[in-house]
Order: C-alpha cells, then sequence, then structure tokens
C-alpha cells in the first residue's frame, strides 16, 4: 500500500488518497436507468432476461420462489445451521434491545399533549448481495431486525447462481424470518422490481440492503422517482475498512484485518493509520500484508483493492481519529492501547470494533451488530442499519379546552402572518363556540 506521512502531506493530497476508488467511476446511472425502465415497462420477462445476461442464470422459469419454502431448498450441514441460528440470535437481542420503551408524551403546556409512537414499515424489500460472493449473513442482517420490528411483507431479492438457484443458506434464513418470496434477480433490476412490483414481485414501501455500485445507484433512483413511493435505507456500497494501529498492534492481527475487507472486491478500499510506528514496525505490517494475501484464494481481488488502498503516518491518536472522521469509514478498527477511550474521539464511523480482540469479521456474521453500513463517507450522516431503519414514528396532539386556549392566540397569529386565514379560523370558531357557552 502507497505510504503518506501526516507531517508531509498537503491537505489536499490528503483529501486525494482519501478518495473512495468507486466515486472515480463514471456514469453508472447512464447504465442503470433503461435496465430500471424496462423492468417497469416488461416485469418478469425483463428481470429473467437479465438474469441470464448479468447472473448467467439459465433455465430460470419464474422470477420468483414463494414460501413456504420447500425442505429440500434449504438442506444445508449442521455446522453450518448451528453457526446460522447462533449468529441469528444475538443479532435477534442487540436488535430487540433497541425497541423504545414505548410512546412518548410530553405536555408542552397545560392541556397541550403531544406523543410520538413507533409502527413498522409494512412491506420491506431487502437486497442479498450475491455477484462476487454470496452473502446470507446479509439476509440476517436485514432479515432478523425486519422481524423483530414487526414488517408484514418480508420479500428477499438476490442474484440466482448459474443453474438458476438459490443457495440454500438464504432459504433457510428466509424461512427463518419469515420471508413471503425470495426474489431471483440481483442489480438494478432487482430493486426496479422490488420498487415498482411486477407480475409476481409484490412492490414494497421500503428497499434496504448493501450491493455493488449498479444497486446502490438503482436505489438512489428509484427513491428519487416520487411515482414509486419507495425509500431506501442508505448509500451502502463497496466495503471498507478503516484500522488505526500503534507500537501495541500485532502486525498479523493488522494484517488479516485489512484483508478481511480488501477481499470483498476490488473496488473495497482499505486504510491504514500508523500511530508512532518506527519503520520497522512498518514494515513488519507490510510483510504481513504480502504473506498473508499470497495465501488468499481471493488473491487477485485483494491486489485490485490493494491497488487504491493507503497507508498513512500519524504521531498520535487525535491526529490519527481526526483523519479517520474525514474520511467517515463504514468499519473502523483501533488497535491500540485503551481504544475504548479513544472511541470518545470518533464522530463519524458505520461502526466501531475496540481492541485486539475485536476483529470486524465478528460483526460482519454473529456478534449481533449490524454489517448493513454506510460507505462512500456517507457514515457522516447516516447511520447503519439498525432497529429504527424499519419503522416510522407517528405523532399526535391532544388538546383540552384549556389547551385550545392556551395555545390558540399563538397559532391564529402566525396563521395571520402566513395570510392563511382558514387557519386562523379552525382555531377561533372554537375559541368563539367557548366563550359563547360562558
Ligand atoms: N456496505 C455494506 O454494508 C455492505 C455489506 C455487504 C456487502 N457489501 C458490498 O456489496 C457489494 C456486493 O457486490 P457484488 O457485485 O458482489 O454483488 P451484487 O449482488 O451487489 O451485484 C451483482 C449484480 O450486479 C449487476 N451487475 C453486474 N455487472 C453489471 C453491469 N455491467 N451492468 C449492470 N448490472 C451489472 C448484476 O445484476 C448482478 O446480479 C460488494 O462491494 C461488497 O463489498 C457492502
Ligand atoms: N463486510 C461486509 C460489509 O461491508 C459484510 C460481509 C458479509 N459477509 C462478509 N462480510
Ligand atoms: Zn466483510
Amino acid at each position: 500500500m502507497a505510504r503518506f506521512n501526516l507531517k508531509t502531506s498537503t491537505p489536499k493530497e490528503l483529501k486525494e488518497v482519501l478518495q473512495r476508488p468507486a466515486q472515480k467511476a463514471s456514469d453508472i446511472m447512464g447504465i442503470v436507468t433503461p435496465i430500471i425502465e424496462s423492468v417497469k415497462q416488461r416485469g418478469d420477462v425483463a428481470l429473467i432476461e437479465y438474469a441470464e445476461k448479468f447472473d448467467k442464470a439459465v433455465g430460470l422459469k419464474s422470477a420468483v420462489l414463494s414460501a413456504p419454502f420447500p425442505p429440500e431448498l434449504m438442506q444445508l450441514p449442521q455446522e453450518t445451521i448451528d453457526a446460522i441460528d447462533l449468529s441469528f440470535e444475538n443479532i435477534r437481542k442487540f436488535h430487540e434491545g433497541q425497541k423504545e420503551a414505548g410512546t412518548l408524551v410530553v405536555e408542552t403546556m397545560p392541556g397541550v399533549r403531544c406523543s410520538r409512537f413507533v409502527r413498522p414499515i409494512e412491506r420491506v424489500g431487502l437486497y442479498i448481495p450475491g455477484g462476487t460472493a454470496v452473502l446470507p449473513s446479509t439476509a440476517l442482517m436485514l432479515g432478523v431486525p425486519a422481524l423483530v420490528a414487526g414488517c408484514k411483507k418480508i420479500i428477499f431479492t438476490s442474484p440466482p447462481r448459474k443453474d438458476g438457484s438459490l443457495t440454500p443458506e438464504i432459504v433457510y434464513v428466509a424461512h427463518k424470518v419469515g420471508a413471503e418470496a425470495i426474489v431471483l434477480a440481483g442489480g438494478a433490476q432487482a430493486v426496479a422490481a422490488l420498487a415498482y412490483g411486477t407480475e409476481t414481485v409484490p412492490k414494497v414501501d421500503k428497499i434496504l440492503g448493501p450491493g455493488n455500485q449498479f444497486v446502490t445507484a438503482g436505489k438512489m433512483f428509484v427513491s428519487n422517482d416520487t411515482g414509486a413511493g419507495v425509500s431506501i435505507d442508505m448509500p451502502a456500497g463497496p466495503s471498507e475498512v478503516l484500522v488505526v494501529a500503534d507500537a501495541e498492534a500485532n502486525p498479523a492481527f493488522v494484517a488479516s484485518d485489512l484483508l478481511s475487507q480488501a477481499e470483498h472486491g476490488v473496488d473495497s478500499q482499505v486504510i491504514l493509520i500508523t500511530v508512532g510506528l518506527t519503520e520497522e514496525q512498518l514494515v513488519a505490517i507490510e510483510e504481513e500484508l504480502e504473506k498473508q494475501a499470497l495465501a488468499l484464494p481471493r488473491v487477485d481481488i485483494v491486489r485490485g483493492s490493494i491497488s487504491h488502498s493507503v497507508t498513512l503516518q500519524t504521531d498520535n491518536i487525535e491526529e490519527a481519529i481526526e483523519l479517520s472522521n474525514q474520511y467517515a469509514p463504514e468499519h473502523l478498527i483501533l488497535q491500540i492501547k485503551d481504544a475504548a477511550k479513544a472511541v470518545d474521539l470518533v464522530q463519524h464511523a458505520g461502526s466501531v470494533f475496540i481492541g485486539h480482540w475485536t476483529p470486524e469479521s465478528v460483526g460482519d456474521y454473529s456478534a449481533g451488530v449490524n454489517h448493513s453500513l454506510p460507505t462512500y463517507g456517507y457514515a457522516r450522516q447516516y447511520s447503519g442499519v439498525n432497529l429504527s431503519t424499519y419503522v416510522k414514528h407517528l405523532t399526535s396532539s391532544e388538546l383540552t379546552e384549556q389547551g385550545l386556549r392556551n395555545v390558540g392566540g399563538a397559532v391564529m397569529q402566525l396563521a395571520k402572518v402566513e395570510e392563511l386565514e382558514a387557519h386562523r379560523r379552525a382555531v377561533g370558531i372554537r375559541l368563539e363556540w367557548l366563550d359563547s357557552r360562558k
């Protein structure tokens, strides 16, 4: 990885090296717009055609597999079932813990009661990536909170395999979370099917899930189409990790964490920020990186992602976290002395992994935190998927006669300022009625 030193680099240089590779790509919208239009116009036929074209899936008779899912489609080794079940439970517990205590009620003035309460989003479409790697863990990360939140209709979508089938792990998770159907489609076409509906794909209210640039662009497109009436979770694109390591960090652990995200795709990006390391310590990490990378089955993908990844050298933790905040990584790993304390300095990150015994992989699969997180620097303004991603907050107001007397004057005055006479009268007519009874 190319090295840069905070002391000798200009702010312009730093901005440049911290740019995401995906942001350098051009005209993705130009590619996804005709795909979305085609699904809108031609429905299932288009889905099946795109599955043949992009996923090389043959023999697809239907674009949808509906529940109840046949047991033969979810045959799995017992150790995989056990791993899914354990992860399911941890994810369920953590998201269950996020439930709000109940209705929030505030009496803003005597007789003026304002409340806020929660309702689940009824129909959710969950995108499970399946291009370079099939990710049943994402099915867990998206499906379990939907179940906990009480969403009525859960629809999965994932690219089919070349023989037109789905991986049994995804079918098993769909069954466990009570999904109604699995759409056999990936990319922007899957997003379009969920947003507009087709002959067999039910339209949903919200689309969630990570994916490559085509998926992310598709989600952005449909969420901007007021005719679609669909929202999205966030832009969750190519995986990224930023590791902060000081002299206490084990070079082998640091390298393994960088590689765990580098292997996702050539457009993944991994950043290492070192704190006060000697040349010898830096070289030790670089050597580990090379040694471990060469032993990986996905070494070619790693070569691609490492080619646009960098090491930044700093002198202290404050500088390191400041740079990390500037980058706003999807995952931030702190392999430093007193790592838990440094979390106070973190302003922008999707999910933080604290200390030497917390590899990011535990969050990807089984710890309980969600792995569907904002990338491209959107951790500045978006949260990762969590229970609130699946619900809406409604508010209510309830006034007594006294309450209307207390607040009515202000309402009438502001309505007058805005020259909205009917608004003013809706209050005035009631106050007059109350006065007439005196
Ligand atoms: N941010 C997160 O929380 C998070 C979580 C998990 C995975 N990820 C990321 O999700 C991504 C998954 O990407 P993936 O590619 O493996 O799977 P994917 O399912 O997102 O994309 C595969 C689909 O892309 C479409 N596609 C491929 N080439 C195309 C082209 N030339 N034109 C139009 N459409 C095309 C096809 O329809 C295909 O089905 C990875 O980058 C991974 O790092 C992110
Ligand atoms: N690290 C990915 C999120 O960026 C999620 C994942 C799934 N499987 C393995 N990892
Ligand atoms: Zn991962």
